[in-house]
Parts: structure tokens; C-alpha cells; sequence
């Protein structure tokens, strides 16, 4: 898959090595900074990335900050963006399966880089499961388009 990553001024050696080692797995990988270790504001970068995997050009995109969190705030602004925090691999394997993430964020403060590998090879790797979770994946977007969504229930559903 072709990947785009970035960072703020946090995330640095955490998202080199992390690129590397997504590149060791067979993908293609385009960082896009920041390298300058001074303050980075994270927006510009879960920006960046965000609009690259939403515009087609990526296929899936990494975004790092010191937790995570602002990063991802930023990404998901972006149409057609589902990213997703994680800190270990069952939450990253689950937003594929069920919410169809594109984008993953992890915070360099949070976890170590080999926690990091693990949780980016595992989330690469897992596929999005459709049937039921792809209405709800289509509510997503309906609500960031403005559109009303109901409330549904699935026929012969017992929980
Ligand atoms: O967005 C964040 C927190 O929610 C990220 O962790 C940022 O990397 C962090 O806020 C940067 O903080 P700094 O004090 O400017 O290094």
C-alpha cells in the first residue's frame, strides 16, 4: 500500500523509525515531515496527511503527535477521514474490521516505538469486515456531510 506519514516536533525519531519499519513490510512510504525538532504545530500535519489518503493519492495514512490526540482531532476534520488513536493493537485491529479507519494516530509520549511497529503492522494488515459495519460506516459520513441519520436496528438482531 502506498502510506502517508507525518508528525509534529514530538513524534520525530518515533515516526523515522516507525517509516522504516513500515517500509520493511512491503509499503510504500512518503514522510512528510516535520523534521525540525522545534515546535511543530500538529494541525498543519494531521492536515496534510488527512487530505492526501481523502483525496485518493494514499491509500492510508499515519499521523503522530506526543499523544496522539490533537493529530488525530485534526485528521478527522478532514471528509472521509476515520483515524483512529491507538496505544495497543486490539483497538487498531478494530477500527478496521468495524469503522473502516484510513488513518492511524499514536502518541510518541504514550508508547514506545516497538509498540508502535506492532500496532501499525497489525492495523496494515487487518481488513475492513463490511455487512453491518458498513451502514454505520455510512452514517459517519452522512454526519459529516450534514446529512440526518436514523436510528436503525438490525432485523433479527437479539442485542
Ligand atoms: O496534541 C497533542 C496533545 O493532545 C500532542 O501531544 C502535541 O504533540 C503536544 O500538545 C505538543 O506539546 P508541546 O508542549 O508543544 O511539545
Amino acid at each position: 500500500m502506498r502510506i502517508a506519514i507525518a508528525s509534529d516536533h514530538a513524534a520525530i525519531e518515533f515516526r523515522r523509525e516507525l517509516a522504516e519499519a513500515v517500509r520493511g513490510l512491503g509499503h510504500e512510504v512518503i514522510d512528510f515531515g516535520t523534521d525540525d525538532p522545534t515546535k511543530a504545530d500538529y494541525p498543519y500535519f494531521g492536515k496534510l496527511v488527512a487530505e492526501r489518503v481523502a483525496a485518493g493519492e494514499f491509500d492510508r495514512g499515519i499521523a503522530l503527535c506526543g499523544s496522539g490526540i490533537g493529530i488525530s482531532i485534526a485528521a478527522n476534520k478532514v471528509e472521509g477521514i476515520r483515524c483512529v488513536v491507538c496505544s495497543e493493537p486490539y483497538s487498531a485491529v478494530l477500527s478496521r474490521q468495524h469503522n473502516d479507519s484510513n488513518v492511524l494516530a499514536m502518541g510518541a509520549r504514550v508508547i514506545g516505538v516497538e509498540m508502535g511497529k506492532m500496532i501499525a503492522r497489525m492495523w496494515l494488515e487487518a481488513e475492513f469486515e463490511g455487512g453491518r459495519h458498513q451502514r454505520r460506516v455510512n452514517q459517519l459520513d452522512a454526519i459529516a456531510r450534514g446529512i440526518e441519520i436514523e436510528d436503525q436496528v438490525d432485523p433479527g438482531s437479539t442485542c
